[in-house]
């Protein structure tokens, strides 16, 4: 296809998103099926055009004073792809299956308007309901940490210890120049081409072996962060397909054990796979069974109950950027409501002088902060470990692996903030600490440690 048909098939798309509410790969698999002469980097960049017209939607809406799809485009390519108003023009020419040529009017707006003036939701992209919100989290600093969050992601990569170093990993993936991530000791990064597709990285030899897994950096610091060490009884309560299960397996070098849970049989289904490409051996997977209390035996052992709860998902939206516009108010107070549950229900699980890591991939202060300020109030004998000594304790614990071999700690590398060391990166309140993509170049987590002192 010529790019100016790509182009209009993104408008086509969005029109179609705007009008029936779904999630934009559902819409993109829909328009594939639907136009089957499509080649793959056709698709891919299709989809990386509606991606980033979701990520710009209301500032490329603002700068054309038009929210139409085709004005989303137009914006699009002037903010997220640095496109002048000749350059735009050369692609809206009016070729047959392209879109029609610029108006006046469109020319003079993408030669001439900016952002100034705009409000923080327009100028962040973010929906203008959640600004009380979010100005809570980050005050002044929120347009920034919204553009952050609207930005492409990379895809991050943890090195599974339990089958490689990192170094052998990333020399087996050379060719996909991928690199250390700054602060997760198991990290490496690829970055991804606007508009370029995704390297196949489940096709790749390393993969197959189990030597990496697809894991945000972000993620692979909160099952870092839990400081869950081998020997250990762990529970991981909201398991899911088990990423943060992996990663704390392998941190535990396979020694201890881990217990993993998810109320949904159907999310935690493809852990089994992963669990034996990995070649971990200290997990034990407690699938739900009607009504039976499938963890009952555990009730006062764990030394350590995550809770890698349920929540809007705010810190993905790099990844997910159709679901910041279809976010609901009504969506936060039912996962509040989930997570204070989930967090009252683990209290039962740990063991005198053990502890709860709470996390969320949200960065809304009634997931994180307010939550768990509400478990401490309403929990006697509860306290968050002060979040400074977690972000601190990273570089050592980064400097030791599972099995004792000693790996230097890469804190010293630079970040999209220019923070040296993780401490001074992240963000932390008396509960927590929350990592954005701004801060820490991570997607937004928030993790908060409680200990019991009875
Ligand atoms: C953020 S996801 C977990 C992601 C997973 N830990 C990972 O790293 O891949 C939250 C999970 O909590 C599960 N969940 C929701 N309510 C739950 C409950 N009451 N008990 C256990 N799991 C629950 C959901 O099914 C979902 O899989």
């Amino acid at each position: 296809m010529i790019p100016s048909a790509r182009l209009q098939a993104a408008i086509d798309i969005l029109a179609d998103l705007d009008a029936r509410r779904r999630p934009a790969a559902e819409a993109l698999k829909d328009w594939g099926a639907h136009h089957r002469f499509a080649g793959s980097g056709d698709r891919a960049a299709i989809a990386g055009l509606v991606y980033d017209g979701l990520r710009r939607q209301a500032s490329a809406a603002w700068l054309l004073d038009a929210a139409t799809p085709r004005a989303v485009m137009l914006g699009t390519l002037r903010l997220a792809r640095g496109l002048d108003a000749e350059a735009i023009a050369r692609l809206f020419d009016g070729t047959p299956h392209g879109p029609a040529p610029l108006t006046e009017a469109e020319r003079a707006r993408l030669a001439t308007a900016t952002l100034d003036g705009a409000p923080a939701w327009v100028a962040g992209d973010y929906p203008e309901w959640l600004d009380a919100r979010l100005e809570a989290a980050f005050g002044d600093d929120r347009i920034a940490e919204m553009l952050a969050l609207a930005a492409r992601a990379p895809l991050d990569l943890r090195v599974n210890r339990l089958r490689t170093g990192r170094a052998a990993a990333k020399a087996a993936l050379a060719h996909l120049d991928a690199a250390e991530t700054p602060w997760s000791p198991d990290g490496l990064r690829i970055v991804v081409p606007a508009e370029g597709k995704s390297p196949a990285v489940q096709a790749e030899p390393a993969f197959l072996k189990g030597q990496i897994e697809i894991q945000d950096e972000g993620s692979q610091l909160a099952a870092l962060l839990t400081g869950a060490k081998a020997g250990e009884q762990v529970l991981d309560l909201c398991a899911g397909g088990g990423g943060k299960t992996l990663a704390l397996a392998a941190r535990m070098g396979n020694r201890g054990q881990v217990f993993a849970f998810d109320a949904d049989s159907r999310r935690l289904a493809p852990i089994f796979a992963r669990l034996e490409r990995a070649s971990t051996r200290n997990v034990q997977v407690r699938a739900p069974r009607g009504t039976q209390d499938v963890l009952a035996e555990l009730a006062g052992h764990m030394d350590l109950v995550v809770v890698d709860a349920p929540c809007t998902g705010t810190g993905t939206w790099r990844r997910n950027p159709d679901a910041k516009w279809r976010l609901r108010p009504g969506a936060i107070e039912q996962r509040v409501k989930e997570q204070a549950e989930l967090l009252d229900q683990a209290v039962r699980f740990v063991k005198p002088g053990g502890r709860i890591a709470y996390i969320t991939c949200s960065v809304l202060p009634e997931e994180n902060e307010d939550q768990i300020r509400r478990f401490i109030a309403a929990t006697p004998g509860w306290r968050a470990v002060a979040p400074g000594e977690l972000a601190a304790a990273l570089a050592k614990s980064a400097a030791t692996t599972a099995n004792g071999a000693a790996e230097t700690a890469n804190g010293a590398a630079a970040t999209a903030n220019g923070a040296a060391t993780f401490a001074e990166a992240v963000r932390c309140s008396d509960v927590g600490l929350t990592m954005t993509p701004l801060r820490t170049g991570t997607d937004g987590f928030f993790l908060s440690i409680l200990t019991r002192s009875d």
